[in-house]
């Protein structure tokens, strides 16, 4: 099985290397398709999805995986979405975990800002995205991004596992 993620971020690697043991995974530099900070579940979904179709092909299944920001009932939350295109083409698709953001970060992004450069301002850490990242900035390390993914794998790994359930054979 190869695995090809639409990204070199070391969060998004290493989770998809955590979940598909089996597999040889590499990255590739993709397009998302999408504005650099996404700012809607859909926007943040679509990017997901063109990330992995660009990165599939006959022999190797494509994964992509999109943080962005959405509003829900007024208030600004990290939201992130991840796709799985298997070599004949069959769509996966999964959600990860939401949490709300502060105003501070609100009031940043309005303006303009990327959430990663806010996080890296905000930790002095110039690389967060690619280890904690916001998710485990705001969850005291509890839930780091690299997690957060390995969740979001492990949703699209076991509905390509499970897929043949309902089917006709
Ligand atoms: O190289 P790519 O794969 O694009 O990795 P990325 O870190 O830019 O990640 P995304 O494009 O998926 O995320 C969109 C933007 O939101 C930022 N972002 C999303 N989730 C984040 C998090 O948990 N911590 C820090 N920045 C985050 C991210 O750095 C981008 O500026
Ligand atoms: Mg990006």
């Amino acid at each position: 099985m190869n695995m090809i993620v639409g990204s070199f971020n070391k969060a998004k690697v290493n989770a998809v290397k955590r979940v598909f043991t089996e597999a040889s995974v590499e990255s590739k530099e993709v397009s998302s398709q999408v504005s650099g900070q996404p700012r809607s579940e859909e926007e943040t979904l679509e990017g997901a999805i063109n990330r992995a179709r660009a990165c599939r092909n006959d022999t190797s299944f494509g994964i992509g995986l999109e943080g962005g920001v959405t509003y829900l009932n007024n208030q600004l939350f990290l939201c992130n979405w991840g796709a799985l295109v298997t070599p004949s083409d069959e769509l996966f698709i999964a959600s990860g975990a939401k949490i709300p953001l502060p105003e501070i970060i609100e009031q940043k992004l309005v303006k303009g800002l990327e959430l990663s450069e806010i996080m890296a301002n905000l930790t002095h850490e110039e690389d967060i995205r690619h280890h904690l990242g916001a998710i485990g900035v705001f969850t005291n390390g509890e839930v780091s991004r690299e997690e957060m993914f390995v969740h979001v794998s492990l949703l699209l790994k076991g509905q390509y596992q499970s897929s043949h359930i309902g089917k006709k054979n």
